[in-house]
């Protein structure tokens, strides 16, 4: 235990500084006070390759929905584990439900994130890394520059290990915050390593391999403000990939935002309040070889609803390596082994130019 306390703090420290923090606009501050929100005020947020692929609302209902306790049932056991390597083979996301995380600690986590983001600007800025008109609070490793295009506002917080846990640069505002995200935030780790196990059961390979891979946890909670003007021409968040190796996501207030990428076109994820949004991260993709897929995604604005989500981030150890060995006996190596150290490294920085940082880890096609 003691070891594992003492790693969790060294690679806190180190994953805080992976990113650079640079003044952004607070987007929530910019929607109250700029009254009509014209074209020329948000400029910066324009996306011109917005619509370069069509979006297909059709597909919606086609997102794997996987059931816990089906997988854990022996009758339905074989088929739903089926299902679950199929949905991470296939899609890369599917929705969870039956995941045994109790209604209290979801509605907490809830109602702090909402009144937290209703909190004045001042107050907020109170928890940010550097003080001023910052787009993330918390203990983050907020990445952004120049070029930051997002419309949202985010807390990045670094969730150690339970028996590891230093909380103390948390929000305390609203006061019952710090108690709903410690236990959203042990409640989802657990969760995840559930999910683990049942994943290494996909590939018929040892759970050991699987399960203990993830040691640390970012949540990161983010807030998308309405925006009356275009709001078809801005995105909440950019196309990308998760660098971790399984992201949980919970929609907050339902509203819709999210797209993912399939065959070429977005589709539109419809929030299921009773269900948790699992995706594979370029961890996973890297460790299968690539037969699990870290698919991308983005979100879009709407109009006249703000949109909350809580996205946590579930990383290997800071120390170790990933190799695309599980369930490859006798396949050829599609990726390279990677540090993750050097994996968030390069995901973190600004010099991908264009493309995925997971496009680093593949091997040259011969
Ligand atoms: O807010 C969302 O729905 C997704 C956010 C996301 O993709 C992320 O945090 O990586
Ligand atoms: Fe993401």
């Amino acid at each position: 235990m003691e070891v594992e306390a003492a790693s969790g703090s060294a690679s806190e420290s180190r994953w805080s500084k992976l990113g650079t923090s640079l003044p952004v606009t607070n987007v929530q501050a910019l929607v109250a006070s700029a009254g009509e929100l014209t074209v020329d005020k948000i400029q910066r947020y324009i996306q011109p390759d917005i619509d370069a692929h069509a979006v297909l609302p059709e597909l919606s209902d086609d997102v794997p929905v996987i059931d816990i306790s089906k997988l854990l049932s022996p009758e339905s056991a074989e088929a739903e584990t089926a299902k679950l390597r199929f949905a991470c083979a296939e899609w890369g996301f599917f929705q969870v439900v039956n995941h045994g995380i109790s209604d209290e600690v979801i509605m907490g986590i809830k109602q702090g994130i909402q009144k937290f983001f209703g909190l004045p600007l001042e107050v907020k800025n109170a928890y940010a890394q550097q003080p001023g008109d910052l787009q993330g609070y918390g203990q983050a490793f907020v990445v952004s520059d120049d070029q930051k295009l997002d419309w949202a506002d985010m807390l990045a917080l670094f969730t150690q290990p339970p028996q590891a846990r230093d909380m103390s640069y948390w929000p305390s505002q609203p006061h019952t915050f710090r108690n709903c995200i410690e236990r959203y935030s042990s409640e989802v780790m657990k969760f995840t390593h559930s999910l683990a196990i049942f994943i290494a059961k996909t590939l018929d390979v040892d759970p050991e391999l699987v399960a203990d891979k993830y040691v640390s946890q970012f949540l990161r909670m983010s807030y998308y403000p309405p925006c009356t003007s275009t709001p078809e021409k801005v995105l909440g968040f950019s196309p990308h990939s998760d660098g971790s190796f399984l992201t949980i996501l919970l929609e907050v207030n339902s509203v819709q935002g999210l797209q993912i990428r399939r065959h070429g076109a977005w589709v539109p994820v419809k929030p299921h309040s009773n269900a948790l949004l699992v995706n594979v991260g370029d961890l996973l993709e890297i460790m299968t070889n690539g037969k699990y897929k870290s698919i991308e995604h983005r979100v879009t604005i709407n109009a006249h609803k703000e949109r909350l989500s809580i996205s946590a981030f579930h990383i290997p150890n800071y120390d170790g390596i990933i190799s695309p060995i599980l369930g490859t006996i006798g396949e050829k190596m599609l990726y390279k082994t990677v540090k993750v150290e050097e994996y968030a490294r390069l995901y973190f920085s600004n010099k991908l130019e264009g493309k995925r940082a997971l496009d680093y880890a593949k091997l040259p096609k011969i």
